[in-house]
């Protein structure tokens, strides 16, 4: 179990990228499998996340080989050239991977086994269990279905029109992928819009979908093209780094190449709302995302409200959200976001859990967290709870933490953000 001790810095200065998106990187790999010839990802997330889905499509017969960590070339064989998978296909800590899988999954004639790590054990799979059985898949699991370990053998789908009661990108995309192997229209509907990378990717592979207002439909029957994909850098790894540069004082940071789909930029509008010093150079769009570099300079911040369709636009940033509050004057508030509790941990409990070790003042609400402002933190030992996003931000509270902090369970860093400690101390004087 790796610990790792993040001490107090004067300030962060400096240029860097971060590592590629994870969400768009898990839809080259899985696109360019079903897709017929080849696609060639480039600036892919070499994150453990990403890497299951590597794992997974090579044992369903897809040859993927990665020239380098963030070069993979992925040898598609089209919808029917993937095999029964001989073993388990294991999809780790990766949520993303085992709800997009079981779309593809949903239209394929043959028996797979899906399991994953405990986290995956206690998170729900209904919400895509249910319209694909709907679809006509076969699916049986733990508590009918609900959680992991699932079987799966597909075939033979009808189109569907699905009214998500939850905004899930996952939700969303699964049941595109399944819609895609289906006969007639499939056509999903959120109550807010989720990250539309999915809806951005598919129609660079030659996938004809029409947006409509409060969804996304398309006609089954088709068929995908390989082609090279270049992705961003991930805005969520960013956030971590653009946190700590706006709450150590003297911080000038530049964080090159992000992603700046409007989807995910949630926690730059809020961060400017708080008072944070954010510029955004918008640079030229990579595979219909557009790129950009982001500027902070260490500011004066005020505590916000968040809530409603912001929430997509920023789940995963919430954690570190509820760090820099504890500096801003005035409570935060949080709201309309019950669906942290189903992440990688109950990110509304822990998050709480992990602040108030360091001195931080934070009420746990049904749906989302209330931080009072301006709290020094005083260091103590934190632990990630193996959720990645949960270890990064207690080592972002570190560099203004009296005394540093140490994170346990800090290898699940390795899920979304290999290099993190190494890219933060690079950043930091002391
Ligand atoms: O589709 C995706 O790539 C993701 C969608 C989001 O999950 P939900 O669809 O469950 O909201 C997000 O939290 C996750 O990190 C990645
Ligand atoms: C929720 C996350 O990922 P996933 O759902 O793919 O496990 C995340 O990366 O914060």
């Amino acid at each position: 179990m790796k610990t790792l001790t993040i001490q107090p810095a004067d300030s962060l200065r400096g240029d860097v990228t971060v590592p590629g998106d994870k969400s768009i990187s898990h839809r080259a790999v899985m696109f360019g499998a079903v897709a017929r010839g080849t696609t060639r990802v480039e600036g892919f997330l070499p994150g453990a996340d990403c890497l299951s889905t590597i794992s997974c499509f090579r044992r369903m017969g897809v040859a993927i080989e990665q020239e380098s960590e963030t070069v993979v070339t992925v040898h598609g064989r089209g919808w029917e050239g993937l095999t029964e998978p001989e073993s388990f296909l294991d999809v780790g800590n990766s949520g993303t991977t085992i709800r997009l899988m079981l779309g593809i999954l949903a239209g394929l004639p043959f028996y797979s086994a899906v399991i994953g790590d405990e986290s995956i054990a206690r998170r729900p799979m209904d919400r895509v269990v249910d319209p694909l059985r709907q679809m006509g898949a076969w699916i049986e699991g733990r508590k009918n279905g609900s959680f992991t370990p699932l079987g799966i053998r597909g075939g033979n789908l009808e189109g569907v029109e699905h009214v998500s009661p939850v905004a899930s990108a996952q939700v969303k995309s699964c049941l595109l992928l399944a819609g895609l192997q289906a006969d007639g229209v499939t056509r999903i509907r959120e109550p807010h819009r989720s990250r539309d990378h999915t809806e951005r990717m598919l129609p660079a592979f030659g996938v004809e979908l029409t947006r409509e207002e409060g969804g996304v439909s398309l006609r089954g029957g088709q068929q995908l093209s390989g082609r090279d994909v270049r992705v961003p850098g991930d805005i969520s790894s960013a956030a971590f780094l653009i946190a700590a540069a706006l709450i150590v004082p003297g911080s000038r940071v530049t964080i090159r190449n992000v992603g700046l789909n409007p989807t995910r930029t949630g926690i730059l509008d809020t961060f400017r709302e708080m008072g944070g010093a954010v510029e955004v150079e918008e640079t030229g769009e990579w595979t219909g995302e557009p790129v950009g570099d982001i500027t902070v300079t260490a500011s004066s911040l005020r505590g916000v409200e968040v809530k409603g369709d912001r929430i997509p636009r920023l789940i995963d940033e919430i954690p570190i959200l509820a760090v820099v509050a504890t500096q801003a004057d005035g409570p935060t508030v949080i709201r309309d976001a019950a669906e942290l509790k189903v992440k990688e941990t109950n990110r509304i409990s822990v998050t709480a859990q992990e602040l108030r070790r360091l001195g931080a003042v934070v009420e746990e609400t049904p749906d989302g967290l209330i931080i009072k402002g301006r709290t020094p933190l005083t260091g103590d030992r934190c632990d990630s709870h193996g959720d990645h996003r949960i270890g990064m931000a207690a080592a972002v509270a570190g560099l203004i933490a009296d005394g540093g902090v140490s994170v346990s369970r800090a290898g699940a860093i390795d899920v979304s953000f290999p290099g993190f400690f190494e890219t933060l101390n690079r950043l930091a004087h002391r």
